[in-house]
């Protein structure tokens, strides 16, 4: 069990405590050409593990924009878990099936005229998402291929490192209030500390979605590359994090990110009635029914 798992669960670092570098260095295997690949799906999220490189490649696959639905998030959650729980998978390349969009974010259909129950049982997927691939202990890299709003833009920023598709019709950022939603705080501090409180702020306020080189600039995106360079760079990059000492690397990855875990897990329920709270309110229905009715006016 991961250790960053750990942190919430209480249960022992078993993968912590496991192995030196080299003898379970992912790369020795693969540039040996010893490639074992075990390929296993959901119905919404497609996997490839290379067991020589210890890489698992983990695909959105639910067209046509990747939307979070309530089954797509929970598949999620069982997919990381479980390359989690295996040895022989020592990281995973998150990137998208579909193309040019990596996610449009929550299913906002999942937000819309349902009942209190449903909302609250979404909220709780979103919430054990963000604390999966968060504290997930694997490396975890983005392979942005396509447009990445809102919580598309929260699961690249829960990776480790973010590489982007330089593509001038791409775009990622937190939009929330441009849907007249409001992110909630595990959303803010996930940005605020890779953009910094300055930053956030006016980003969250403004709903702003960033260019392609807009994000490279402020450090929302780590690497811009040629969109058929984007899996060959993610592979490349996620050798070198996992070259790094595993237990070392895991448990600096813990420090880094324990405070905000330990905050959603001590406030988990409030957390959920807030947004059950909010999203309920006519208001707030009013204000999503207008944007996906934009959303589908675009088309026309
Ligand atoms: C006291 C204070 C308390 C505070 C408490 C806080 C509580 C918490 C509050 C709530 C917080 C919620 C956080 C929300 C996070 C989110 O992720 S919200 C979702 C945001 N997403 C978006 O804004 C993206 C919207 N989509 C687009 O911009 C575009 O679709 C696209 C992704 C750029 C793709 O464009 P294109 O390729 O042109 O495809 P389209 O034709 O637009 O779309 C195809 C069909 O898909 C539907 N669709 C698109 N996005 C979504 C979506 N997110 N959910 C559901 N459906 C979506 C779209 O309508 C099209 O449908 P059809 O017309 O039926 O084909």
């Amino acid at each position: 069990m991961a250790a960053l798992t750990l942190l919430r669960r209480g249960s022992a670092p078993a993968r912590l405590l496991s192995g030196t570098l080299n003898a379970r260095n992912p790369c020795i295997g693969a540039t040996q050409g010893c490639h074992l690949r075990r390929h296993f799906s959901n119905n919404k999220i497609l996997v490839e593990l290379d067991e020589a490189s210890g890489v698992a490649i983990m695909k959105l696959n639910n067209p046509p924009v990747n939307s979070l639905s309530l089954e797509l998030l929970t598949e999620f959650c069982i997919t990381i878990e479980k390359l989690e729980m295996d040895r022989s998978c020592r990281g995973v390349i998150l990137t998208s099936a579909a193309p040019k969009i990596f996610s449009a974010g929550l299913d906002i259909t999942e937000m819309c005229g349902k009942s209190a129950e449903h909302y609250a049982a979404f909220w709780r997927a979103v919430q054990e998402l963000w604390l999966t691939l968060y504290g997930s202990n694997m490396v975890t890299i983005a392979a942005i291929n396509g447009t990445s709003p809102a919580a598309g833009c929260l699961m690249a920023m829960c990776c480790d490192f973010r590489i982007m598709a330089d593509n001038p019709k791409y775009t990622i950022g937190l939009n929330e209030t441009q849907l007249g939603i409001v992110a909630p705080f595990w959303f803010k501090d996930t940005m605020t500390n890779i953009l910094g409180h300055r930053l956030t702020e006016q980003s969250l306020q403004l709903g702003q979605m960033y260019t392609t080189p807009e994000a490279l600039k402020i450090g929302l995106v780590d690497q811009l590359v040629p969109e058929d360079k984007v899996q060959s760079t993610a592979a490349a990059v996620i050798c070198n994090w996992l070259a790094v000492p595993a237990h070392a690397r895991q448990i600096t990855k813990s420090m880094m990110r324990k405070q905000n875990i330990e905050r959603l897990v001590n406030h988990r329920e409030a957390d959920i009635d807030n947004f059950v709270n909010f999203i309920g309110k006519d208001s707030i229905q009013k204000s999503l029914q207008v944007y996906m009715d934009r959303l589908k006016q675009r088309k026309q």
